[in-house]
């Protein structure tokens, strides 16, 4: 009965090895063209051919809808967001391989909300990181999140670091300056236009972009001196820009759907594998 038993053993830890190994896999799609985007994104859709790219009205309807009629709150949200953002950080830029410096750069609206969660989900993995927040909301949310950061001992910049400094000082860059929201149409009032500026010029060194690489029109075409972010976390569902990403590393996060809300918009969402809040499309 004993041998029998461990046998039995034996061949339940190997199917559950092999499990997780084909999981990680899958997971670890390896983009070898030269052309990278259209390898990425091509590679993306036959793997989840029905994956859903929402337009800028669309993403604003679901985030609406969620708050109206799902009756979540912003804060709810926004923590399962900046908590997958620190998990793509921690998964793509592990600390086991560098240094955890990362520099994160808010904006005003919840994008920037998203960048001071995952702040401070970073600062507790081990991660060293300094924030800079240059346009501070007066809203309750906001200035919380701001006081939890600065409580837990998070060092606040005063002004944007050069390129050369962030190249020298910091593994990466964490984007979380526009979002969904963001209108192309104006073009980028300061200062945001210099920070962007800067990041434009960062030559190779990792930017990490939250939703959206800022400064990108949420459905139109990349412009030419646009970020070229190296890593992108699509949250709710990937925007129409997503499609235009050409760097190594594009994740989806913000496991908060309802099942009839994804159904309702069609997003046909991959499965997240096992309790996960992130996954590598
Ligand atoms: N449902 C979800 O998936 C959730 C996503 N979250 C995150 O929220 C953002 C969208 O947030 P929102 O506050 O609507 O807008 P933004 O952060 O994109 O930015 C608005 C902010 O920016 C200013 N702005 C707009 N255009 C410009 C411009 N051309 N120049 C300068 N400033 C500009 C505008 O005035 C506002 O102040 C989404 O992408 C996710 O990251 C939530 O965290 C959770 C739910
Ligand atoms: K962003």
């Amino acid at each position: 009965y004993c041998v029998y038993r461990s046998l039995i053993n034996t061949l339940l830890i190997r199917a559950t090895t092999t499990s997780n190994l084909g999981l990680a896999l899958q997971n670890q799609t390896v983009c070898k063209s030269t052309d990278f985007s259209q390898h990425c994104y091509s590679t993306m859709s036959t793997k989840f051919p029905k994956l859903k790219f929402l337009n800028q009205q669309e993403a604003i309807n679901i985030d609406q809808e969620l708050f109206n009629e799902y009756k979540f709150s912003v804060d709810q949200l926004m923590e399962i967001a900046g908590l997958s953002c620190a998990h793509v950080v921690a998964n793509a830029y592990p600390l086991s391989s560098g240094s955890g410096k990362v520099l994160i750069i808010c904006g005003p609206g919840n994008n920037g909300g998203d960048g001071l969660v995952c702040a401070r989900h970073l600062s507790l993995f081990g991660y060293e990181p300094h924030i800079l927040y240059p346009k501070r909301p007066k809203k309750p949310l906001f200035e919380a999140l701001t006081t939890q950061c600065e409580k837990m001992g998070l060092h606040f910049l005063t002004e944007m670091p050069s390129a050369k400094d962030i190249t020298l000082n910091y593994r990466c860059v964490v984007d979380a300056i526009f979002g969904f929201s963001f209108n192309s149409k104006s073009g980028i009032r300061a200062p945001f236009d210099d920070i962007i500026a800067t990041l434009v010029t960062l030559d190779n060194h990792p930017i990490c972009s939250v939703d959206i690489p800022s400064g990108w029109d949420v459905e139109g075409d990349v412009k030419e001196n646009s970020l070229k972010p190296d890593c992108l976390i699509s949250l709710t569902a990937p925007k129409l820009c997503a499609k235009q990403f050409k760097g190594t590393f594009h994740y989806i996060g913000g496991r908060f759907v309802p099942k009839a809300l994804a159904e309702k918009y069609q997003l046909n969402l991959p499965n997240y594998p096992g309790t996960d809040s992130i996954l590598r499309l």
